[in-house]
């Protein structure tokens, strides 16, 4: 029996990442993509992540960002892994001194055992849902039968998730962890508190 790990993401305010660092989170998502309304600038992420407790992972979310661009926010931001949800290449990923996350969007057809393979370096693989010209953040559930059922590597579950639907993924999908945005949100990287609690509650109802 394993418990499944957890990141509240999109967090764009001090008080949002406190509720889901005393709820429980694993781990908090903060957007570097100027095109999302989760967006958040280099203070506003010194700011959020000065205010967390210890034990909380800190992750930085980057879509196709140039390699000048994103050595500046890893100077002046204390992230602990990157999570790149562009068309990143292997080479793209690597040589921050971080460990990073390589998020795939699934659509029916994908080889995704072929995709994941391309990334032997990735500390895990965040599985979301493919809309068309949206990198992430769709708010919609993909269909977790397209997940193999052994990607040998930690998968992070994400796309459309919520309290009503979490239980039904994880027993589906079995990841190493899950992923929210949208489904905790009164509105665009504004968390509701009440939505972030019973998330993270039933996750913690769930094992595997
Ligand atoms: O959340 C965004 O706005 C976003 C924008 C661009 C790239 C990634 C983005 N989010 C990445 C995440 O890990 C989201 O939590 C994930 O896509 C799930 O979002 P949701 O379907 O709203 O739960």
């Amino acid at each position: 029996m394993s418990l499944v790990r957890s990141k509240i993401c999109g967090i764009t305010r001090v008080e949002d990442a406190l509720v889901a660092a005393e709820a429980g989170a694993d781990a908090i998502g903060l957007v570097f993509y100027a095109k999302s309304p989760r967006a958040v600038s280099v203070q506003q992420a010194r700011t959020i992540i000065a205010a967390l407790p210890p034990f909380v992972t800190t992750v930085g979310l980057f879509v196709n960002a140039s390699r000048c661009e994103l050595g500046e926010i890893l100077d002046a931001v204390p992230l602990d892994l990157l999570q790149f949800h562009g068309d990143e290449q292997p080479a793209d990923c690597e040589g921050y001194h971080r460990p990073y996350i390589k998020a795939l969007r699934v659509k029916a057809g994908d080889d995704i055992a072929a995709q994941v393979a391309r990334y032997p370096k990735a500390a895990g693989i965040l599985l979301d849902t493919y809309v068309p010209g949206v990198p992430g953040g769709t708010g919609e559930a993909f269909d977790w039968s397209l997940v193999p059922h052994d990607l040998g590597r930690p998968v992070v579950l994400a796309g459309g998730l919520n309290a009503a639907n979490v239980r039904a993924a994880i027993e589906r999908v079995r990841p190493y962890a899950v992923d929210v945005s949208g489904g905790v949100e009164a509105g665009k990287g504004i968390k509701d508190a009440d939505k972030v609690r019973a998330f993270l509650a039933e996750v913690r109802r769930t094992t595997i």
